[in-house]
């Protein structure tokens, strides 16, 4: 029988740098697991493909993938929705392969309900003063829902302690290759290895 691919969540406080994480890592041309692209109501930003970047869907179409169970998990995040579609995660761990989603808090908590298997990663941000840094830097955000963003974050960041893993986000280069080095590890530690021995065993 197949082996089943492995889960990857990467997840952590708005701002902390989890899609120039993420980017970074699809770069990288070693990268073996597959992005699973989302589902969301925002409007595409200059340069986003439809299917690339997101599968870019009115609320009405999104509540109908809410209504049809085709999303692994969604969530509302500052006024729109974002969601994971689930047939293609199935597909791909199905077929052996790694699969790797990029994902708020509220989200990941439910694919760990669901997929307890998977591999949870948080990415912190090094300080909370950093954190605000990164979200003034970025300039879309007035004062006011900076305010409202850091005190999410403080909530956030409480929920490190329910993942596998936390890697800092210090630079994006070493973030990127702390989690490509957590897969490995997984990979190792997994019984899909353990099988491979058993059957090795086995015959002789
Ligand atoms: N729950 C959930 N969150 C998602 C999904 N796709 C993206 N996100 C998160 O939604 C948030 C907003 O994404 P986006 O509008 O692209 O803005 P940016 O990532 O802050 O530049 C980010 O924290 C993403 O990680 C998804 O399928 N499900
Ligand atoms: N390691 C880092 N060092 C400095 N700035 C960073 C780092 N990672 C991300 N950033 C910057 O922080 C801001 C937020 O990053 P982004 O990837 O949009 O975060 P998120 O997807 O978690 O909301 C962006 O302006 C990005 O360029």
């Amino acid at each position: 029988m197949q082996e089943k691919g492995l889960l990857i969540v990467l997840s952590g406080p708005s701002g902390v740098g989890k899609g120039t994480v993420r980017k970074e890592l699809f770069s990288q041309h070693d990268t073996a697991f597959e992005y699973s692209v989302s589902a969301t109501t925002r409007l595409p930003r200059e340069g986003e493909q439809n299917g690339v970047d997101y599968f870019f869907k009115t609320r009405e179409e999104f509540e109908e993938m809410i209504r049809e169970d085709q999303l692994l998990e969604f969530a509302e995040f500052v006024g729109n929705y974002y969601g994971t579609p689930v047939e293609y995660v199935r597909e791909t761990l199905d077929a052996g392969r790694d699969v790797f989603l990029e994902i708020e808090v509220q989200g990941a908590s439910q694919v760990r309900k669901k997929f307890p298997e998977g591999l949870f990663i948080f990415l912190a941000p090094p300080s909370l003063s950093e954190l605000e840094n990164r979200i003034v830097t970025r300039g879309t955000e007035t004062e006011d829902i900076i305010k409202g963003r850091m005190k999410a974050a403080r909530e956030e960041l409480e929920m490190m302690e329910l993942y596998d893993y936390v890697v800092e986000n210090d630079h994006v280069e070493n973030a990127a290759n702390r989690v490509k080095s957590i897969v490995v590890a997984e990979h190792c530690r997994r019984e899909r290895v353990q099988h491979r021995y058993k059957k090795m065993l086995e015959v002789e």
